[in-house]
């Protein structure tokens, strides 16, 4: 039966097709094709994206009227040229089209609109991983950040040690991923080990933009077997893939081919070089399918024959022209038609086609399939308590390792402590002591605290991840909020004990271990407070130099009005009095460390031999600082700085989270009621049929993802 069918599809006698998995359909191996626990059927009609132009330009359509469908058991490619939409069509699937794009059509989970996708994984193109972890130590943390708490750590390492196996990670499963300073593993590893942490927790659902890019053909087929293999376990696997080699093409099940947001072909991949065949464009002996599928719908063939039929000053460029001519005298009747046009008419032919008519019936099974209950679950089964522990040890792994998150920083401290110990050493309480002191202090708190922003590169690493790991639902924002807290301490004290004990026993402040011990609290918390408020602004504004450049205004705002520079009551009553000196934490880490080393001191008078002056009266007439409260009051307003930075970070991830859907859907109804107002934007289908057009008016009205009228 299966060679039967392999007859049927070899019209077109190009190489690799079926030759792995020999023709058989999975449906027909016994593999999901109707109601399970956990299937997933996605199906997607009419599905137009859109770059709106308010101005009198033209609106882009991205996607143009798709229509297809992905079931468990099977592995979908989305093939097309560079810039034909296979990334926008991963992302609208999966929903997370970037904000100034607009989606209408439908994308039903299970016959229903997708509430949530629960057990749904993503793979980017991009590596976001923390460079200072192996690939072992990487994949066990996602699995004990993500598997249920009640697994034994045993379990845990099974399945750590089962997936390393899958996607062939055993060689380097020891090696650093590698960052700025780390030789680490290579980009294709890196690539692996991103599609491993997805696999993790066997996701019902898998997304993959482009996971062969830069690799070699071998390791591009190690990496689509297993993630058919994946699929074969009554998984849902759709992926995009720019060029396979007609082994990898081989591995695929259903084919969505794509040429400028256009739908050129849906159906199987073994069925495609068939309708190519059968609408005149057959695959020549020994060519990849895929390649000739590309070569029929890329229009940029076009622009370069263009380009180089004026041209026959380079010897490459008479090459190129060769290559075209023969692709297009000798490989079949497409012959001297542009791609441009070839393009246009499969699209055409195939919207006619009996695969169109095959596809539909499909969907229409599909979309009969009961409903099957879509639990809204994150995709971390693990405690909270767990996640915690997880998230601060890897944290405080990824600083050990990281030298430039806190080391380089500490050995700056250190050598800095060095140079003010020797600068102000010994300094007694003469007259002149008074203001070296208060010079010290001002220092001490003020630029040893703004150093602190030498992390944010690093954080903003750190970041990232967390970015990636949140939008994949893997953990809370207030874990991740407490557990850099407490991953970031161990360091902080070092770096301000060593400052403390340096600075403190050269320069000779106030002796005894109590006021030693409260200067060096004070610093940690100033520390502390500098981090959190990186955090906030990285929050703000995710970018390295904006943020540094940010940071470090912000920061020396902060100085100019702790009280050193210009003493507080002298500064101007209106904003840089009340409120700004009331909320940097300068101000009272400053006042608290000044009362910490002269109150109960006495000081020479101004004239030699003279009445002494006592410390209280020096901060109060000299220094500006008020004694109403104590030195721990200051402490406390600076600890309640430091909590509410990190809450602000808090509340402004959230916000962002639940404000953009809001500014999402007036986008849209913007969009919606611009495109309205356009009769020249209609709309196009590859599937037009009385049944998305029911299912379009039922979306409208319940006010989802509504189509042009
Ligand atoms: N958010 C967006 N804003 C503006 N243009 C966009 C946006 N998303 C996609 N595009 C445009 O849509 C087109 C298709 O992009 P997409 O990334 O989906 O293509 P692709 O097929 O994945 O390309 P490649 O293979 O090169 O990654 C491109 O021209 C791209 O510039």
């Amino acid at each position: 039966m299966a060679e039967e069918e392999i007859e049927e599809v070899h019209v077109g006698p190009c190489v690799g097709s079926d030759a792995v998995n020999g023709g058989a359909q999975p449906h027909e191996e016994g593999l999901p094709r109707g109601r399970g626990e956990g299937n997933m059927f996605l199906v997607w009609e009419d599905l137009t994206v859109v770059l709106p132009n308010f101005g009198n330009g033209p609106t882009r359509r991205l996607l143009n009227g798709l229509t297809g469908s992905a079931e468990p058991g099977r592995i979908m490619a989305i093939m097309g040229p560079s810039g034909s939409g296979k990334s926008t069509l991963l992302d609208a699937l999966a929903g997370r089209l970037s904000g100034n794009v607009v989606m209408m059509g439908n994308v039903l989970l299970n016959g229903k609109k997708r509430l949530d996708y629960g057990s749904v994984a993503y793979v980017t193109q991009e590596d976001i991983l923390l460079g200072t972890l192996t690939v072992r130590e990487t994949i066990t943390y996602s699995a004990h950040l993500r598997l249920p708490s009640s697994m034994t750590r045993k379990d845990i390492d099974g399945i750590v040690e089962g997936t390393i196996i899958e996607m062939g990670l055993q060689e380097c499963a020891d090696r650093l991923l590698g960052n700025w300073h780390l030789r680490g593993v290579s980009g294709g590893e890196k690539k692996r080990l991103g599609i491993a942490l997805e696999i993790l927790t066997r996701p019902h659902l898998l997304f993959l933009d482009e996971p062969t890019s830069g690799l070699d053909s071998a390791s591009a087929f190690f990496v689509i077997q297993t993630l058919r293999n994946v699929s074969r376990d009554g998984r849902t696997v759709i992926s995009s893939i720019h060029q396979p080699s007609s082994e990898v093409f081989s591995l695929f099940d259903d084919l969505f081919l794509l040429s400028g947001g256009e739908q050129v072909y849906f159906g199987e991949a073994k069925m495609a070089a068939k309708f190519f065949a059968e609408e005149g464009f057959p695959c020549p002996s020994r060519r990849n399918p895929s390649d000739h599928f590309l070569r029929c719908i890329n229009s940029d063939f076009d622009v370069v024959a263009e380009a180089l039929k004026g041209s026959h000053r380079i010897s490459v460029k008479m090459f190129l022209i060769y290559e075209l001519q023969e692709f297009q005298n000798t490989s079949d009747p497409l012959t001297n038609l542009a791609t441009a046009q070839i393009k246009a008419l499969l699209v055409k032919k195939y919207r006619s086609s009996d695969y169109v008519a095959k596809a539909r019936a499909r969907i229409q099974e599909i979309s009969t399939i009961e409903g099957l209950m879509i639990e809204k679950r994150h995709s971390s089964e693990a405690t909270w308590l767990k996640q915690l522990s997880t998230l601060t040890q890897r944290s405080f792994v990824n600083m050990s390792r990281d030298l430039g998150y806190y080391w380089l920083r500490i050995a700056i401290y250190v050598a800095l402590s060095i140079c003010v110990g020797t600068i102000f050493f010994n300094i007694g309480t003469s007259y002149n002591a008074i203001l070296a002191r208060g010079a010290c202090g001002g220092f001490i708190s003020g630029f040893m605290t703004f150093m602190s922003i030498g992390g944010f590169p690093s954080f903003i690493e750190e970041l990232k991840v967390f970015h990636r790991e949140r939008r994949n639902g893997h953990y809370g924002i207030a874990v991740y909020i407490l557990s850099n807290f407490l991953s970031s301490f161990p360091y902080l004290t070092v770096m301000s004990l060593a400052t403390s004990s340096i600075t403190y026993y050269m320069v000779k402040f106030r002796p005894g271990i109590s006021h030693f011990m409260y200067a060096s609290l004070d610093l940690i918390i100033s520390i502390a407070t500098v981090e959190s408020c990186m955090m906030m602004i990285a929050s703000l504004v995710p970018n390295f130099m904006m943020g540094v450049i940010i940071g470090a205004g912000y920061i020396g705002l902060m100085m100019m009005t702790a009280g050193y520079f210009r003493l507080l009551p002298d500064l101007p009553k209106i904003f840089w009095r009340y409120p700004v000196s009331y909320i940097n934490y300068g101000a009272w880490a400053l006042q608290g460390a000044y009362k910490n080393d002269m109150v109960g001191l006495e000081f020479d008078g101004f004239i030699p031999g003279g009445p002494k002056l006592k410390g209280d009266v020096v901060l109060t007439t000299m220094l500006g600082i008020r004694l109403d409260h104590s030195k721990w009051w200051d402490l406390a307003a600076v600890i309640m700085i430091l909590i509410a930075y990190r809450l602000l970070f808090f509340v402004i991830i959230k916000f962002k989270e639940r404000v953009s859907p809001l500014f999402r859907t007036l986008y849209v109804k913007r969009t919606l009621q611009h495109l309205k107002e356009r009769p020249s934007f209609r709309k196009t289908s590859a599937f037009p049929s009385k049944r998305h057009q029911a299912l379009h008016s039922l979306s409208s009205q319940e006010g989802l993802n509504s189509p042009i009228n």
